[in-house]
């Protein structure tokens, strides 16, 4: 595949999957917007990139995805700085059951407002040229995980919200492709929540149940 001359804005993607999309990204020729909470390790993440890709290929914007106005903001300075947008991967997500608004925020409702603004640039509708928008869920989207009512509430939203408007954008003519993509288990920060009580809240107790459902689903690097 083929993806020169593309421009892509990645969320989450200063670690784990994130910055994995963005490597593929990457590899195979498009340009590519980082954005991400974590300027620390956005920062490290982007001259790593640097020196593999060349600098001229990424730009890092520091954004919270939960904040509409930031997340605008992102999308503007990705459209200013490389001047189109092809593919939007809506990744950024937590786990926590104690914060569980702030979990439904970043999870559901930044994923819908991302795909939103996402289709004001690319949708023919609206002028645009169309284009791909990746909205990522989990194994959770799919199955309840009694280890994280919540996190599985944002993930069965984003593949209900992700199917519906990919259903409409087909309907209407957008010319833009929305898939949502619900992996299992993978090697990154976000697996490591389930070690923390404070995040974890009262399904803490869940721990070892959680243990052998990755040992029965394994770990994705
Ligand atoms: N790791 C796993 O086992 C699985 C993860 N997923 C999903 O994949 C996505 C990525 O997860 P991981 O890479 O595992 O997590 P991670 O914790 O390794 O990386 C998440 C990235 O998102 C950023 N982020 C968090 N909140 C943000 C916010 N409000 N605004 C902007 N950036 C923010 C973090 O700074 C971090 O760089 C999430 O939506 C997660 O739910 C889905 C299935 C399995
Ligand atoms: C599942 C509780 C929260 C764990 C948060 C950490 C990592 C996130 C992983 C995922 O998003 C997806 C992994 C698996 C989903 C878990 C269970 C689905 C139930 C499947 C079953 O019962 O066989």
């Amino acid at each position: 595949m083929d993806l020169t001359g593309k421009v892509a804005l990645v969320t989450g993607a200063a670690q784990g999957i994130g910055r994995s999309f963005t490597e593929a990204l990457l590899r195979h020729g498009a340009k590519v917007a980082l954005v991400d909470l974590n300027r620390s390790i956005g920062e490290d993440c982007k001259k790593a990139l640097d020196e593999e890709f060349g600098a001229a290929n990424s730009l890092f914007i520091t954004c919270n995805v939960g904040s509409e106005e930031q997340l605008k903001c992102a999308f503007k300075k990705t459209m200013d700085f490389f001047g189109s947008l092809d593919i939007v991967c809506n990744n950024a997500g937590i786990n926590n059951e104690n914060k569980w608004e702030q979990t439904i925020t970043v999870n559901l409702t930044s994923v819908i407002r991302g795909t939103y603004i996402a289709l004001e640039y690319m949708s023919r509708e609206n002028g645009g040229k169309g284009g791909v928008i990746v909205n990522i869920s989990s194994l959770a989207g799919l199955f309840p995980a009694a280890h994280g009512p919540v996190y599985t509430a944002t993930k069965h939203g984003v593949v209900g919200f992700t199917r519906a408007i990919a259903a409409t954008s087909k309907i209407l003519g957008y010319g833009v492709r929305i898939n949502t993509i619900c992996p299992a288990f993978v090697d990154t920060p976000l697996l490591n929540s389930i070690n923390h009580e404070e995040i974890m809240g009262k399904y803490y107790v869940f721990k070892d149940a959680v243990e052998k459902l990755i040992q029965h689903y394994g770990i994705l690097e």
